[in-house]
């Protein structure tokens, strides 16, 4: 997260932090008991190793009450996501076991009517991800406000030039941003989480390459079918 701030320790009892041999990798958020959403892209690079998924965290590195690493029992990306494009950019985890909710450990709703956020809307995006340009990582949970840009503003030729789908929204990037490592954490609106980070152009800070979020909502039946098959 560029130009944020530490979150309140636990204020945001959803988030993951998904990790590969004990390093951060990419965010991610509990919808169920049993269940973590992130971004099918944070598995390039991991060549086939199965992620582990850190919940109840501030920090990444104190030991700290409810903080506990799970195991992953499947990681399910979305069927049209691709290394060349954000399509479609989702990854559903099923952890090994329930996850122990409590204070510090909490499931966020996501957006189930598939209708655009209003462009000026301030949401809110966090994560263990870089804090600066020279690529800085943070012990603790950072967090950004951010306004909704429209979809054609953000579709401008000298933006994103039209690769933005019904199925993806913006928010405005200029020096507050989401940029490496927050990929996979949920924008959050009115306490509902809207959209997934996706890396997109990888620019972060630039208000010429707007943030690229994965919308929840057009997903919503998916994720359903994903997690009652699994449940057998
Ligand atoms: N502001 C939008 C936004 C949101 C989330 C992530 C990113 N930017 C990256 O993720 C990124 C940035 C720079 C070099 C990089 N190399 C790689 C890589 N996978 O090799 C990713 C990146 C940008």
């Amino acid at each position: 997260i560029l130009g944020g701030s530490e979150a309140q320790p636990h204020l945001r009892p959803y988030m993951a932090s998904l990790q590969l041999d004990g390093q951060h990798v990419c965010g991610g958020f509990l919808i169920a008991e049993q269940w973590v959403l992130s971004a099918a892209h944070c598995t390039e690079e991991t060549d086939g190793k199965v992620f582990q998924v850190l919940l109840g965290a501030h920090s990444l590195t104190q030991p700290e009450p409810h903080k506990r690493l799970y195991r992953v029992r499947a990681q399910i990306p979305h069927p049209g996501s691709n290394i060349h494009n954000n399509k479609d950019d989702l990854l559903l985890l099923q952890l090994e076991e329930k996850a122990e909710l409590n204070a510090h450990v909490q499931v966020l709703p996501f957006q189930r009517e598939d209708r655009d956020v209003a462009a000026d809307t301030v949401c809110v995006v966090a994560g263990w991800g870089t804090i600066s340009h020279s690529g800085r990582r943070p012990d603790k949970l950072q967090e950004v406000e951010r306004p909704v840009i429209s979809r054609d503003l953000c579709n401008e030729r000298t933006r994103h030039d039209h690769t933005i789908t019904h199925k993806m929204m913006c928010t405005d990037s200029r020096r507050k941003d989401s940029c490496k490592g927050d990929s996979g954490g949920p924008l959050v609106c009115g306490g509902v989480a809207e959209g997934v980070v996706t890396a997109g152009s990888r620019v972060c800070g630039n208000y010429k390459k707007p943030a690229i979020y994965t919308r929840i909502a057009p997903y919503a039946a998916w994720i359903d079918g994903v997690m009652a098959a699994a449940a057998g």
